[in-house]
Protein backbone atom coordinates (compact mmCIF):
# COMPACT_ATOMS: atom_id res chain seq x y z
CA UNK A 1 0.00 0.00 0.00
CA UNK A 2 2.25 2.39 0.95
CA UNK A 3 4.74 2.23 -2.34
CA UNK A 4 1.34 2.93 -4.02
CA UNK A 5 0.85 6.15 -2.04
CA UNK A 6 4.35 7.38 -2.81
CA UNK A 7 4.26 7.20 -6.41
CA UNK A 8 0.34 8.73 -5.88
CA UNK A 9 2.19 11.26 -4.09
CA UNK A 10 4.88 11.61 -7.28
CA UNK A 11 2.31 11.38 -9.56
CA UNK A 12 0.03 14.47 -7.71
CA UNK A 13 3.47 16.74 -8.03
CA UNK A 14 3.42 16.33 -12.08
CA UNK A 15 -0.41 16.35 -12.19
CA UNK A 16 -0.36 20.06 -9.83
CA UNK A 17 2.42 20.59 -12.43
CA UNK A 18 0.29 20.39 -14.84
CA UNK A 19 -3.15 22.58 -12.80
CA UNK A 20 -6.31 21.66 -13.27
CA UNK A 21 -6.84 24.86 -15.35
CA UNK A 22 -4.27 23.86 -17.77
CA UNK A 23 -5.33 20.53 -18.17
CA UNK A 24 -7.92 21.23 -19.21
CA UNK A 25 -6.66 23.76 -21.47
CA UNK A 26 -4.53 20.96 -23.12
CA UNK A 27 -7.58 18.43 -23.08
CA UNK A 28 -10.37 20.14 -24.54
CA UNK A 29 -12.77 17.08 -23.84
CA UNK A 30 -11.28 16.71 -20.16
CA UNK A 31 -15.23 16.34 -19.64
CA UNK A 32 -16.14 13.14 -21.67
CA UNK A 33 -13.43 11.79 -19.95
CA UNK A 34 -13.85 12.43 -16.10
CA UNK A 35 -17.71 12.26 -15.80
CA UNK A 36 -19.81 9.65 -14.83
CA UNK A 37 -23.66 8.80 -15.23
CA UNK A 38 -25.74 6.44 -13.39
CA UNK A 39 -29.62 7.09 -14.92
CA UNK A 40 -29.95 10.97 -14.78
CA UNK A 41 -27.56 11.26 -11.81
CA UNK A 42 -24.04 12.96 -13.13
CA UNK A 43 -20.84 13.00 -11.50
CA UNK A 44 -18.61 15.72 -13.13
CA UNK A 45 -14.99 15.19 -11.31
CA UNK A 46 -13.60 16.95 -14.14
CA UNK A 47 -12.37 19.93 -12.04
CA UNK A 48 -10.47 17.67 -9.96
CA UNK A 49 -6.67 17.29 -9.97
CA UNK A 50 -6.47 13.59 -11.30
CA UNK A 51 -5.01 12.08 -14.75
CA UNK A 52 -5.36 8.75 -15.92
CA UNK A 53 -2.23 8.21 -14.21
CA UNK A 54 -3.35 9.46 -10.55
CA UNK A 55 -6.73 7.25 -11.14
CA UNK A 56 -5.02 4.22 -12.59
CA UNK A 57 -2.73 3.90 -9.00
CA UNK A 58 -5.81 4.61 -7.10
CA UNK A 59 -7.44 1.74 -8.75
CA UNK A 60 -4.55 -0.35 -8.13
CA UNK A 61 -4.63 0.69 -4.34
CA UNK A 62 -8.20 -0.05 -4.44
CA UNK A 63 -7.61 -3.69 -5.89
CA UNK A 64 -4.94 -3.88 -3.07
CA UNK A 65 -6.81 -2.41 -0.08
CA UNK A 66 -9.77 -5.11 -0.90
CA UNK A 67 -12.54 -2.74 -2.04
CA UNK A 68 -14.25 -5.11 -4.04
CA UNK A 69 -13.91 -8.00 -1.14
CA UNK A 70 -14.99 -6.39 1.45
CA UNK A 71 -17.82 -4.79 -0.35
CA UNK A 72 -19.33 -8.02 -0.98
CA UNK A 73 -18.64 -9.21 2.97
CA UNK A 74 -20.72 -6.19 3.60
CA UNK A 75 -23.39 -6.98 1.67
CA UNK A 76 -23.07 -10.71 2.23
CA UNK A 77 -23.39 -9.93 6.17
CA UNK A 78 -20.10 -10.78 7.31
CA UNK A 79 -18.76 -9.27 10.57
CA UNK A 80 -16.83 -6.62 8.97
CA UNK A 81 -17.79 -4.61 12.43
CA UNK A 82 -15.28 -6.72 14.47
CA UNK A 83 -14.81 -4.43 17.51
CA UNK A 84 -18.15 -4.27 18.44
CA UNK A 85 -18.75 -8.09 16.63
CA UNK A 86 -21.30 -6.90 14.44
CA UNK A 87 -22.11 -7.15 10.80
CA UNK A 88 -22.92 -4.18 8.97
CA UNK A 89 -26.13 -4.80 7.18
CA UNK A 90 -28.18 -1.00 6.20
CA UNK A 91 -28.22 -2.41 2.57
CA UNK A 92 -30.54 -5.44 3.57
CA UNK A 93 -33.10 -2.90 4.85
CA UNK A 94 -33.61 -1.59 1.54
CA UNK A 95 -32.52 -4.62 -0.39
CA UNK A 96 -35.93 -4.50 -2.39
CA UNK A 97 -34.75 -7.63 -4.40
CA UNK A 98 -35.76 -9.29 -1.51
CA UNK A 99 -32.87 -11.80 -1.94
CA UNK A 100 -31.88 -13.77 1.15
CA UNK A 101 -29.08 -12.07 3.47
CA UNK A 102 -27.79 -14.14 6.04
CA UNK A 103 -26.41 -13.50 9.85
CA UNK A 104 -25.61 -16.12 11.40
CA UNK A 105 -26.99 -18.37 9.42
CA UNK A 106 -30.40 -16.73 9.54
CA UNK A 107 -32.21 -14.91 6.54
CA UNK A 108 -32.60 -11.61 8.06
CA UNK A 109 -35.39 -10.20 5.48
CA UNK A 110 -38.55 -11.47 7.06
CA UNK A 111 -38.04 -9.69 9.70
CA UNK A 112 -36.92 -6.51 8.12
CA UNK A 113 -40.20 -6.87 5.97
CA UNK A 114 -42.10 -7.37 9.02
CA UNK A 115 -40.75 -4.61 10.66
CA UNK A 116 -41.66 -2.27 7.13
CA UNK A 117 -45.38 -3.41 7.30
CA UNK A 118 -46.00 -2.75 10.93
CA UNK A 119 -44.51 0.74 10.45
CA UNK A 120 -46.37 1.03 7.18
CA UNK A 121 -49.68 0.51 9.28
CA UNK A 122 -48.83 2.62 12.15
CA UNK A 123 -47.75 5.42 9.66
CA UNK A 124 -51.06 4.88 7.80
CA UNK A 125 -52.44 5.17 10.81
CA UNK A 126 -51.50 7.93 12.24
CA UNK A 127 -51.80 9.53 8.80
CA UNK A 128 -55.81 8.95 7.89
CA UNK A 129 -56.47 9.93 11.45
CA UNK A 130 -57.37 6.15 12.57
CA UNK A 131 -54.86 6.08 15.57
CA UNK A 132 -56.23 8.90 17.52
CA UNK A 133 -54.82 10.53 20.75
CA UNK A 134 -56.29 9.95 23.94
CA UNK A 135 -59.27 11.68 23.99
CA UNK A 136 -60.11 10.52 20.41
CA UNK A 137 -58.66 13.71 18.28
CA UNK A 138 -56.53 13.10 15.15
CA UNK A 139 -52.91 13.59 15.66
CA UNK A 140 -51.64 16.54 13.96
CA UNK A 141 -48.01 16.73 15.63
CA UNK A 142 -45.63 14.21 15.73
CA UNK A 143 -42.14 14.74 17.83
CA UNK A 144 -39.10 12.87 16.65
CA UNK A 145 -37.12 12.54 20.01
CA UNK A 146 -33.44 10.87 19.44
CA UNK A 147 -29.89 12.16 18.84
CA UNK A 148 -27.03 11.39 16.32
CA UNK A 149 -28.41 9.02 13.57
CA UNK A 150 -31.91 9.17 15.45
CA UNK A 151 -32.56 12.18 14.42
CA UNK A 152 -30.06 13.62 11.98
CA UNK A 153 -31.52 11.11 9.36
CA UNK A 154 -35.08 12.14 9.71
CA UNK A 155 -34.30 15.18 10.47
CA UNK A 156 -32.52 15.95 6.90
CA UNK A 157 -34.83 13.83 5.08
CA UNK A 158 -37.77 15.38 6.23
CA UNK A 159 -36.85 18.55 4.97
CA UNK A 160 -34.94 17.41 1.87
CA UNK A 161 -39.00 15.82 1.38
CA UNK A 162 -40.86 18.77 2.28
CA UNK A 163 -43.03 18.58 -1.38
CA UNK A 164 -44.15 15.07 -0.24
CA UNK A 165 -45.34 15.95 3.25
CA UNK A 166 -48.59 15.78 3.79
CA UNK A 167 -48.72 13.89 6.80
CA UNK A 168 -48.68 15.63 10.26
CA UNK A 169 -46.01 18.36 11.04
CA UNK A 170 -43.00 16.93 12.27
CA UNK A 171 -40.88 18.14 14.99
CA UNK A 172 -37.41 17.03 16.15
CA UNK A 173 -36.23 17.34 19.67
CA UNK A 174 -32.61 16.29 20.49
CA UNK A 175 -30.40 18.46 22.54
CA UNK A 176 -30.27 18.12 26.45
CA UNK A 177 -30.35 21.79 26.69
CA UNK A 178 -34.20 21.63 28.08
CA UNK A 179 -34.69 24.85 25.37
CA UNK A 180 -34.75 22.11 22.99
CA UNK A 181 -37.99 20.69 23.76
CA UNK A 182 -39.79 23.55 25.63
CA UNK A 183 -39.28 25.82 22.84
CA UNK A 184 -41.27 22.35 20.80
CA UNK A 185 -43.68 21.66 23.93
CA UNK A 186 -45.01 24.84 23.62
CA UNK A 187 -46.38 24.53 20.15
CA UNK A 188 -47.73 21.43 21.00
CA UNK A 189 -51.77 20.79 21.95
CA UNK A 190 -50.93 17.17 24.48
CA UNK A 191 -54.35 15.91 22.53
CA UNK A 192 -53.17 15.68 19.04
CA UNK A 193 -49.39 15.19 19.72
CA UNK A 194 -47.90 12.49 19.34
CA UNK A 195 -43.97 11.80 20.53
CA UNK A 196 -41.73 8.59 19.03
CA UNK A 197 -39.28 7.85 21.39
CA UNK A 198 -36.03 6.93 19.02
CA UNK A 199 -33.06 5.40 19.78
CA UNK A 200 -31.01 2.58 19.31
CA UNK A 201 -29.88 1.50 22.58
CA UNK A 202 -32.77 3.19 24.75
CA UNK A 203 -29.85 4.26 27.10
CA UNK A 204 -28.42 7.70 25.62
CA UNK A 205 -28.94 10.59 28.28
CA UNK A 206 -30.88 13.02 26.13
CA UNK A 207 -32.79 11.33 24.66
CA UNK A 208 -34.32 9.15 27.68
CA UNK A 209 -34.15 12.75 29.73
CA UNK A 210 -35.94 14.53 27.07
CA UNK A 211 -38.62 11.41 26.91
CA UNK A 212 -39.39 11.83 30.01
CA UNK A 213 -39.78 15.46 30.10
CA UNK A 214 -42.35 15.03 27.20
CA UNK A 215 -43.92 11.65 29.28
CA UNK A 216 -44.38 14.00 32.38
CA UNK A 217 -46.07 16.48 29.59
CA UNK A 218 -48.81 14.23 28.39
CA UNK A 219 -49.15 12.70 31.74
CA UNK A 220 -49.91 16.19 33.39
CA UNK A 221 -51.94 17.14 30.74
CA UNK A 222 -54.20 14.09 30.38
CA UNK A 223 -53.57 11.86 33.14
CA UNK A 224 -51.02 8.74 33.06
CA UNK A 225 -53.74 6.47 31.33
CA UNK A 226 -52.96 8.57 28.25
CA UNK A 227 -49.55 7.80 28.09
CA UNK A 228 -50.00 4.80 25.99
CA UNK A 229 -51.55 6.76 22.98
CA UNK A 230 -49.17 9.66 23.15
CA UNK A 231 -46.08 7.42 22.75
CA UNK A 232 -44.03 5.16 19.68
CA UNK A 233 -40.46 3.73 19.95
CA UNK A 234 -38.20 2.84 17.86
CA UNK A 235 -35.10 0.58 19.22
CA UNK A 236 -33.05 -2.29 19.50
CA UNK A 237 -33.29 -2.37 22.88
CA UNK A 238 -36.97 -3.99 22.90
CA UNK A 239 -37.16 -4.71 27.26
CA UNK A 240 -35.56 -1.28 27.89
CA UNK A 241 -38.80 0.39 25.82
CA UNK A 242 -41.18 -2.08 27.86
CA UNK A 243 -39.80 -0.93 31.07
CA UNK A 244 -40.27 2.85 29.98
CA UNK A 245 -44.17 1.67 29.59
CA UNK A 246 -44.57 2.06 25.87
CA UNK A 247 -47.23 0.23 24.36
CA UNK A 248 -45.65 -3.32 22.96
CA UNK A 249 -47.76 -2.35 19.54
CA UNK A 250 -46.38 0.79 19.30
CA UNK A 251 -42.56 -0.32 19.78
CA UNK A 252 -40.65 -0.81 16.04
CA UNK A 253 -37.52 -2.91 15.89
CA UNK A 254 -34.30 -2.85 14.08
CA UNK A 255 -31.12 -5.17 14.93
CA UNK A 256 -27.65 -4.30 15.89
CA UNK A 257 -26.43 -4.50 12.74
CA UNK A 258 -27.91 -1.13 12.05
CA UNK A 259 -25.43 1.39 12.81
CA UNK A 260 -26.62 4.30 13.97
CA UNK A 261 -25.75 6.70 11.29
CA UNK A 262 -26.68 4.38 8.60
CA UNK A 263 -30.42 3.79 10.45
CA UNK A 264 -32.42 6.06 8.50
CA UNK A 265 -33.78 3.42 6.31
CA UNK A 266 -35.02 1.33 9.68
CA UNK A 267 -37.87 1.96 11.56
CA UNK A 268 -35.83 5.06 12.73
CA UNK A 269 -37.60 6.41 9.52
CA UNK A 270 -40.70 6.18 10.93
CA UNK A 271 -41.59 9.89 11.47
CA UNK A 272 -40.38 10.38 7.60
CA UNK A 273 -43.11 7.06 6.63
CA UNK A 274 -45.55 9.39 8.78
CA UNK A 275 -44.81 12.50 7.25
CA UNK A 276 -44.43 11.27 3.69
CA UNK A 277 -46.55 8.29 3.67
CA UNK A 278 -45.27 4.77 2.99
CA UNK A 279 -45.41 4.52 -1.08
CA UNK A 280 -43.02 7.51 -1.02
CA UNK A 281 -40.77 6.13 2.21
CA UNK A 282 -40.99 2.47 -0.22
CA UNK A 283 -39.30 4.73 -3.09
CA UNK A 284 -36.87 6.31 -1.14
CA UNK A 285 -35.30 2.74 -0.14
CA UNK A 286 -36.37 1.80 -3.88
CA UNK A 287 -33.13 5.13 -4.32
CA UNK A 288 -30.74 3.50 -2.03
CA UNK A 289 -31.25 -0.06 -3.18
CA UNK A 290 -30.59 1.23 -6.87
CA UNK A 291 -27.49 2.95 -6.11
CA UNK A 292 -26.55 -0.57 -3.96
CA UNK A 293 -26.45 -2.84 -7.02
CA UNK A 294 -24.87 0.07 -8.98
CA UNK A 295 -21.94 0.02 -6.56
CA UNK A 296 -22.24 -3.44 -6.21
CA UNK A 297 -21.77 -3.94 -10.06
CA UNK A 298 -20.73 -1.03 -11.81
CA UNK A 299 -17.00 -1.17 -13.14
CA UNK A 300 -14.90 0.73 -11.29
CA UNK A 301 -14.29 3.77 -14.20
CA UNK A 302 -18.05 4.01 -13.72
CA UNK A 303 -19.03 3.31 -10.14
CA UNK A 304 -19.90 6.51 -8.72
CA UNK A 305 -19.23 5.55 -5.26
CA UNK A 306 -15.92 4.03 -5.66
CA UNK A 307 -14.69 7.14 -7.82
CA UNK A 308 -15.90 9.86 -5.01
CA UNK A 309 -14.23 7.74 -2.71
CA UNK A 310 -10.91 7.44 -4.16
CA UNK A 311 -11.32 11.08 -4.70
CA UNK A 312 -11.68 11.73 -1.71
CA UNK A 313 -9.20 9.20 -0.20
CA UNK A 314 -6.36 11.38 -2.54
CA UNK A 315 -7.33 14.38 -1.62
CA UNK A 316 -7.09 14.04 1.88
CA UNK A 317 -4.40 11.51 1.99
CA UNK A 318 -2.25 12.61 -1.22
CA UNK A 319 -2.42 16.09 -1.58
CA UNK A 320 -2.96 16.70 2.30
CA UNK A 321 -6.50 18.86 2.15
CA UNK A 322 -8.21 18.28 6.14
CA UNK A 323 -11.58 19.14 5.25
CA UNK A 324 -14.05 19.08 2.37
CA UNK A 325 -17.43 20.81 1.39
CA UNK A 326 -20.46 19.78 0.18
CA UNK A 327 -22.76 22.48 -0.74
CA UNK A 328 -26.06 21.43 -1.71
CA UNK A 329 -27.82 23.77 -3.97
CA UNK A 330 -30.79 22.86 -2.33
CA UNK A 331 -32.19 24.44 0.30
CA UNK A 332 -34.31 21.78 0.96
CA UNK A 333 -30.80 19.72 1.38
CA UNK A 334 -29.95 22.55 4.28
CA UNK A 335 -29.05 19.77 6.80
CA UNK A 336 -27.42 17.21 4.81
CA UNK A 337 -24.11 18.41 5.47
CA UNK A 338 -25.04 18.17 9.06
CA UNK A 339 -26.08 14.34 8.40
CA UNK A 340 -23.03 13.68 6.53
CA UNK A 341 -20.96 14.93 9.57
CA UNK A 342 -22.27 12.20 11.55
CA UNK A 343 -21.83 9.68 8.45
CA UNK A 344 -18.70 10.37 7.24
CA UNK A 345 -16.61 11.90 10.45
CA UNK A 346 -18.08 9.22 12.99
CA UNK A 347 -17.03 6.66 10.85
CA UNK A 348 -13.73 7.90 10.04
CA UNK A 349 -12.39 9.96 12.38
CA UNK A 350 -10.49 7.15 13.80
CA UNK A 351 -6.36 7.06 14.40
CA UNK A 352 -5.58 3.23 14.22
CA UNK A 353 -6.15 0.38 11.36
CA UNK A 354 -7.84 -2.96 12.20
CA UNK A 355 -4.92 -4.56 13.31
CA UNK A 356 -4.68 -1.09 15.90
CA UNK A 357 -1.38 0.26 14.73
CA UNK A 358 -1.79 3.97 14.37
CA UNK A 359 -2.93 5.08 10.35
CA UNK A 360 0.08 5.65 8.36
CA UNK A 361 -0.98 8.82 7.11
CA UNK A 362 -4.33 11.07 7.31
CA UNK A 363 -8.02 9.34 8.00
CA UNK A 364 -11.39 10.80 7.54
CA UNK A 365 -11.36 15.08 6.81
CA UNK A 366 -13.41 17.50 8.61
CA UNK A 367 -16.77 17.47 6.34
CA UNK A 368 -18.46 20.78 6.25
CA UNK A 369 -21.29 23.11 4.26
CA UNK A 370 -24.33 24.60 3.81
CA UNK A 371 -26.55 25.27 1.13
CA UNK A 372 -25.96 27.65 -1.91
CA UNK A 373 -26.41 30.50 -2.66
CA UNK A 374 -26.30 31.27 1.41
CA UNK A 375 -22.75 29.71 1.77
CA UNK A 376 -21.68 32.20 -1.14
CA UNK A 377 -22.11 35.21 1.25
CA UNK A 378 -20.16 33.82 3.63
CA UNK A 379 -17.49 31.37 3.94
CA UNK A 380 -17.10 31.08 -0.19
CA UNK A 381 -14.49 33.81 -0.08
CA UNK A 382 -12.26 31.49 2.27
CA UNK A 383 -12.39 28.68 -0.61
CA UNK A 384 -11.59 31.27 -3.59
CA UNK A 385 -9.02 33.08 -1.51
CA UNK A 386 -7.91 31.43 1.34
CA UNK A 387 -4.90 29.93 1.68
CA UNK A 388 -6.24 26.38 2.82
CA UNK A 389 -7.12 24.24 -0.83
CA UNK A 390 -10.76 23.07 -0.25
CA UNK A 391 -11.96 20.40 -2.42
CA UNK A 392 -15.86 21.35 -3.09
CA UNK A 393 -18.90 18.65 -3.74
CA UNK A 394 -21.86 20.36 -4.95
CA UNK A 395 -25.06 18.97 -5.46
CA UNK A 396 -28.05 20.16 -7.98
CA UNK A 397 -31.35 19.49 -9.54
CA UNK A 398 -31.91 20.19 -13.11
CA UNK A 399 -35.51 21.11 -11.90
CA UNK A 400 -37.15 22.44 -8.82
CA UNK A 401 -40.67 21.76 -7.53
CA UNK A 402 -41.84 25.46 -8.34
CA UNK A 403 -42.48 25.41 -11.90
CA UNK A 404 -44.13 29.00 -11.56
CA UNK A 405 -40.72 30.64 -10.13
CA UNK A 406 -38.11 28.76 -12.57
CA UNK A 407 -36.33 32.06 -13.07
CA UNK A 408 -35.55 31.73 -9.58
CA UNK A 409 -34.01 27.83 -10.10
CA UNK A 410 -32.29 28.95 -12.99
CA UNK A 411 -29.99 31.94 -11.18
CA UNK A 412 -29.14 28.95 -8.39
CA UNK A 413 -28.01 26.55 -11.34
CA UNK A 414 -26.26 29.61 -12.97
CA UNK A 415 -24.73 29.74 -9.50
CA UNK A 416 -23.58 26.67 -8.87
CA UNK A 417 -22.02 25.97 -11.69
CA UNK A 418 -20.16 29.72 -11.73
CA UNK A 419 -18.97 28.41 -8.21
CA UNK A 420 -17.42 25.76 -9.45
CA UNK A 421 -16.13 27.40 -12.83
CA UNK A 422 -14.72 30.24 -10.50
CA UNK A 423 -13.05 27.37 -8.49
CA UNK A 424 -11.22 26.84 -11.41
CA UNK A 425 -10.20 29.78 -13.74
CA UNK A 426 -9.86 31.89 -11.07
CA UNK A 427 -8.21 34.94 -12.08
CA UNK A 428 -4.67 35.98 -12.71
CA UNK A 429 -2.88 39.28 -11.55
CA UNK A 430 -2.36 40.75 -15.34
CA UNK A 431 -6.19 39.92 -15.73
CA UNK A 432 -6.80 41.66 -12.08
CA UNK A 433 -4.83 45.06 -13.26
CA UNK A 434 -6.19 45.12 -16.81
CA UNK A 435 -10.18 44.81 -15.71
CA UNK A 436 -9.42 47.53 -12.72
CA UNK A 437 -7.56 49.44 -15.95
CA UNK A 438 -10.80 49.15 -17.59
CA UNK A 439 -12.82 50.53 -15.03
CA UNK A 440 -10.80 53.84 -15.52
CA UNK A 441 -8.40 52.89 -12.40
CA UNK A 442 -5.06 55.04 -12.53
CA UNK A 443 -2.06 52.66 -13.15
CA UNK A 444 -0.47 52.77 -9.54
CA UNK A 445 -3.59 51.85 -7.76
CA UNK A 446 -4.66 49.42 -10.04
CA UNK A 447 -1.33 48.01 -8.97
CA UNK A 448 -1.73 48.23 -5.61
CA UNK A 449 -5.31 47.00 -5.54
CA UNK A 450 -4.70 44.38 -7.79
CA UNK A 451 -3.25 41.61 -5.63
CA UNK A 452 -6.50 41.33 -3.43
CA UNK A 453 -8.49 40.35 -6.58
CA UNK A 454 -6.42 37.90 -7.70
CA UNK A 455 -8.04 34.29 -7.36
CA UNK A 456 -5.47 31.43 -7.78
CA UNK A 457 -7.98 29.18 -9.13
CA UNK A 458 -6.95 25.85 -9.61
CA UNK A 459 -9.39 24.74 -6.61
CA UNK A 460 -11.01 21.54 -6.92
CA UNK A 461 -14.91 20.75 -7.55
CA UNK A 462 -17.08 17.80 -8.03
CA UNK A 463 -20.54 18.33 -9.38
CA UNK A 464 -23.37 16.14 -9.01
CA UNK A 465 -26.49 16.59 -10.93
CA UNK A 466 -29.93 15.08 -10.46
CA UNK A 467 -33.59 15.58 -12.53
CA UNK A 468 -34.90 16.63 -9.34
CA UNK A 469 -35.36 16.06 -5.46
CA UNK A 470 -37.26 13.28 -5.65
CA UNK A 471 -38.05 10.58 -2.47
CA UNK A 472 -35.95 7.85 -4.92
CA UNK A 473 -33.17 10.61 -5.18
CA UNK A 474 -32.59 11.55 -2.16
CA UNK A 475 -32.41 7.58 -1.15
CA UNK A 476 -29.97 7.10 -3.90
CA UNK A 477 -27.91 10.14 -2.93
CA UNK A 478 -27.17 8.97 0.84
CA UNK A 479 -26.56 5.47 -0.42
CA UNK A 480 -23.58 7.27 -2.44
CA UNK A 481 -22.39 9.12 0.26
CA UNK A 482 -22.16 5.57 2.79
CA UNK A 483 -20.59 4.01 0.04
CA UNK A 484 -17.74 6.50 -0.03
CA UNK A 485 -17.31 6.57 3.83
CA UNK A 486 -16.82 2.68 3.30
CA UNK A 487 -14.36 2.91 0.11
CA UNK A 488 -12.36 5.54 1.86
CA UNK A 489 -12.52 3.29 5.03
CA UNK A 490 -11.22 0.52 3.15
CA UNK A 491 -8.60 2.75 1.75
CA UNK A 492 -7.37 4.07 5.58
CA UNK A 493 -7.46 0.33 6.62
CA UNK A 494 -9.61 1.47 8.96
CA UNK A 495 -13.11 0.14 11.31
CA UNK A 496 -15.80 2.45 10.09
CA UNK A 497 -18.68 1.34 12.20
CA UNK A 498 -17.74 1.61 15.58
CA UNK A 499 -17.80 5.31 17.57
CA UNK A 500 -15.39 4.08 20.37
CA UNK A 501 -15.00 8.17 20.29
CA UNK A 502 -17.60 9.28 21.45
CA UNK A 503 -17.50 7.23 24.91
CA UNK A 504 -14.65 8.97 26.99
CA UNK A 505 -17.30 12.62 27.00
CA UNK A 506 -20.25 10.55 27.94
CA UNK A 507 -18.75 8.64 31.06
CA UNK A 508 -16.86 12.16 31.80
CA UNK A 509 -20.34 13.74 32.36
CA UNK A 510 -21.42 11.11 33.73
CA UNK A 511 -19.07 12.00 36.63
CA UNK A 512 -18.96 15.35 36.33
CA UNK A 513 -23.02 15.84 37.15
CA UNK A 514 -22.94 15.33 40.98
CA UNK A 515 -19.48 17.69 40.65
CA UNK A 516 -21.96 20.20 38.98
CA UNK A 517 -24.73 19.83 40.85
CA UNK A 518 -22.98 20.40 43.82
CA UNK A 519 -23.30 17.18 45.78
CA UNK A 520 -19.21 16.28 45.32
CA UNK A 521 -16.09 18.06 45.10
CA UNK A 522 -13.46 19.32 42.94
CA UNK A 523 -10.59 17.54 44.01
CA UNK A 524 -8.95 15.42 41.57
CA UNK A 525 -10.14 17.32 38.49
CA UNK A 526 -7.58 19.47 36.84
CA UNK A 527 -7.18 23.53 37.50
CA UNK A 528 -9.35 23.94 34.63
CA UNK A 529 -11.57 21.59 34.77
CA UNK A 530 -12.39 22.62 38.57
CA UNK A 531 -12.60 26.51 37.63
CA UNK A 532 -15.25 25.54 34.90
CA UNK A 533 -17.23 23.86 37.12
CA UNK A 534 -16.83 26.47 39.86
CA UNK A 535 -17.42 29.54 37.46
CA UNK A 536 -20.71 27.65 36.54
CA UNK A 537 -21.93 27.00 40.09
CA UNK A 538 -21.72 30.36 41.09
O1 LIG B 1 -29.76 5.75 19.03
P1 LIG B 1 -28.99 5.92 20.29
O2 LIG B 1 -28.59 4.60 20.89
O3 LIG B 1 -29.75 6.78 21.27
O4 LIG B 1 -27.64 6.64 19.94
C1 LIG B 1 -27.62 7.92 19.37
C2 LIG B 1 -26.29 8.25 18.76
O5 LIG B 1 -25.28 8.22 19.74
C3 LIG B 1 -24.07 7.71 19.17
O6 LIG B 1 -23.82 6.48 19.72
C4 LIG B 1 -22.92 8.64 19.41
O7 LIG B 1 -22.98 9.30 20.62
C5 LIG B 1 -24.35 7.61 17.69
O8 LIG B 1 -23.56 6.71 17.05
C6 LIG B 1 -25.80 7.32 17.68
O9 LIG B 1 -26.36 7.58 16.43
Amino acid sequence: MQDLVAKLKEAALSTSAVQIREAFAADPARFERYHAWFADLLMDYSKTAVNDTVLGLLSELADKAGVAIKREAMFKGELINFTENRAVLHTALRNRSNSSVLVDGKDVMPEVNAVLKAMGEFAEGVRSGRITGATGKRITDVVNIGIGGSDLGPVMTTLALAPYHDGPRLHYVSNIDAAHIADTIRLLDPETSLFIIASKTFTTIETMTNAATARAFIAKALGEGAVQHHFAAVSTALDKVAAFGIDSTRVFGFWDWVGGRYSIWSAIGLPLMIAIGSEDFGKFLDGAHAMDNHFRSAPLNKNIPILLGLIGYYQRNVLGCTSRAVIPYDQRLSRFPAYLQQLDMESNGKGVTMDGSPVAGASGPVVWGEPGTNGQHAFFQLLHQGTDIIPVEFVIAKQGFEPELRYQHELLMANCVAQSQALLKGRTLDEAKAQLTAQGWASAKADKIAPHRVFTGNRPSITFVHDMLTPFALGRLIALYEHRVFVEGVLYGINSFDQWGVELGKELATGLLPVVQGTKGTEGLDSSTAGLVAALRG
